[in-house]
């Protein structure tokens, strides 16, 4: 599947009576009685026969799931504004459609609406937060909301920092740089989970220049705090979403618990504040519990839900919901997944079936496979990725429950090893507990210095 990210703003002004009704939810409805058999074509000769028919009563269009007519479809609605100049800009999603097709009505584009209740500005998705001061370049551009998320970040990695900290404290205290304490230091950060090559990196930076010296516990925290930047900074990347062809699909994946929904929530949130068109998918039709949440999700934040009954087949909801986010024009779908790694072999199949029958609609979707990845679980974490990324070509993480953890270490060990993007981290069970992941802001709050 295709990572080539187009860079687009869009800008704000949408007529608001436009939007979605929070409470006007797509659901999906059931049909029982089985639909005739699809019919094959000769690209896809064995999707056909897995491919269950649609869940609700087929339209013309969605007699054959697999029928070539989709293909021009598609173009049809696609925007045409790619050339459009004041649309390239880097990570930027600034609301909303003055371009949008099914909207010729819209107002101007760069006319934000002071009274729309989307926040004055710009709304990033997943800009690198140092990119954003360096580009603001003034102390007026650091705005009280980046500080107190910044404290918010440092509180939540205060146990990993604490510990690490004080570990380190006992390591150099009275003792000089030699080979023992470099050893010493070594386990530490192994122990808090930065993995093997980074803290040999830490430890060969520190005794290049201080073998032999006395060194501060500080001095030693600062000089970690730079090396794991360095680790971070290539993965610290904004998510930017192609909207040359609509529906971005966005399909997130994790194991169970490591916060799917929730983050899920969270990016609509932040999406939908951009003015963007988000539909949500419940593609975790193993838990009941998983599609009432996120249909609270989809309430929150005025996002339409595609829901099922249970234990439906979660390939041919996806195939539904792609079908009703392009007729209702929608910006963005995001689809929430089952993560029962305990059966990683119908996990495989049902995933690699989901991102199959999305290749079928549009060739590059899934667009993002962002997989959640719960920091608490320390090392298990490295494998997590290591599996999703076999299974469903994940392309970004999302790193959940940094807050309160003494394991957000790991976030590092992962960076180093996958060196996939990160592009949010999520420090809480709020909707706004979800921020663009920045090295330099990581790095700081766990080394507990700046
Ligand atoms: N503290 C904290 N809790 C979080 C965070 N993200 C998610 N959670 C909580 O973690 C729990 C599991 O989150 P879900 O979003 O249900 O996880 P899921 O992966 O969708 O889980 P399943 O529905 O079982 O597949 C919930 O109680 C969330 O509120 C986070 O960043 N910090």
């Amino acid at each position: 599947m295709a990572f080539g990210f187009i860079k687009k703003v869009f800008s704000f002004g949408k007529d608001k009576g436009e939007e979605t009704p929070a409470d006007d939810h797509v659901e999906t409805p059931i049909v029982d009685a089985p639909v005739s058999a699809t019919t094959e074509t000769p690209d896809a000769p064995d999707l056909s026969a897995e491919i269950r028919p649609p869940l609700r009563e087929p339209s013309p269009v969605h007699a054959d799931p697999l029928r070539d007519e989709i293909a021009p479809e598609m173009e049809a609605i696609a925007p045409p504004n790619a050339d459009d100049p004041s649309q390239d800009q880097i990570g930027d999603v600034r609301a909303v459609s003055a371009s949008r097709p099914s909207d010729p009505t819209a107002p101007e584009a760069s006319a934000p609406d002071p009274s729309s209740s989307a926040p004055a500005g710009r709304i990033t998705v997943g800009k690198a937060v140092e990119r954003k001061a360096e580009d603001a370049g003034s102390a007026a551009a650091t705005p009280v909301a980046r500080q107190t998320w910044f404290q918010k970040l440092r509180e939540g990695l205060s146990r990993s920092s604490r510990e690490l900290s004080g570990s380190i404290a006992g390591v150099f205290t009275k003792r000089k740089l030699d080979e023992n304490t470099l050893q010493d230091l070594e386990d530490v950060l192994i122990r808090a989970d930065l993995g093997m090559e980074t803290a040999m990196r830490v430890t060969d930076a520190l005794a290049s220049g201080r073998y032999g010296k006395d060194v501060s516990d500080l001095e030693v925290r600062t000089i970690m705090a730079q090396e794991v930047e360095k680790v971070l900074k290539p993965v610290a990347l904004p998510l930017e979403l192609d909207l040359s062809v609509k529906p971005h699909v966005i399909l997130v994946v994790g194991v169970n618990g490591t916060g799917k929904t929730t983050t899920i929530g969270k990016l609509a949130a932040k999406l939908t504040a951009g003015g963007l068109k988000v539909m949500l998918a419940a593609g975790d039709t193993f838990r009941a519990a998983a599609i009432e949440q996120l249909k609270i999700w989809g309430e929150r934040t005025g996002s339409p839900v595609v829901a099922t009954k249970l234990g439906a087949d979660a390939a041919g909801l996806a195939w539904d919901a792609f079908e009703k986010a392009k007729a209702a024009g929608s910006d963005v779908l995001i689809i929430d997944t089952a993560g029962r790694l305990q059966n990683k072999t119908e996990l495989m199949a049902e995933l690699e079936k989901i991102v199959r029958v999305l290749n079928k609609l549009d060739p590059d979707a899934p667009h993002t496979v962002l997989q959640t990845v719960d920091a608490t679980t320390g090392q298990n974490a490295l494998n997590q990725v290591e599996i999703f990324r076999n299974i469903a070509g994940v392309n970004g993480l999302v790193m959940t429950k940094l807050d309160g953890t003494a394991r957000g270490g790991i976030l590092v060990a992962i960076a180093a090893k996958h060196k996939l993007p990160v592009y949010f981290i999520g420090v809480g069970e709020q909707v706004d507990d979800l921020e663009p992941f920045s090295a330099s802001e990581f790095a700081k709050a766990i080394a507990g210095v700046g």
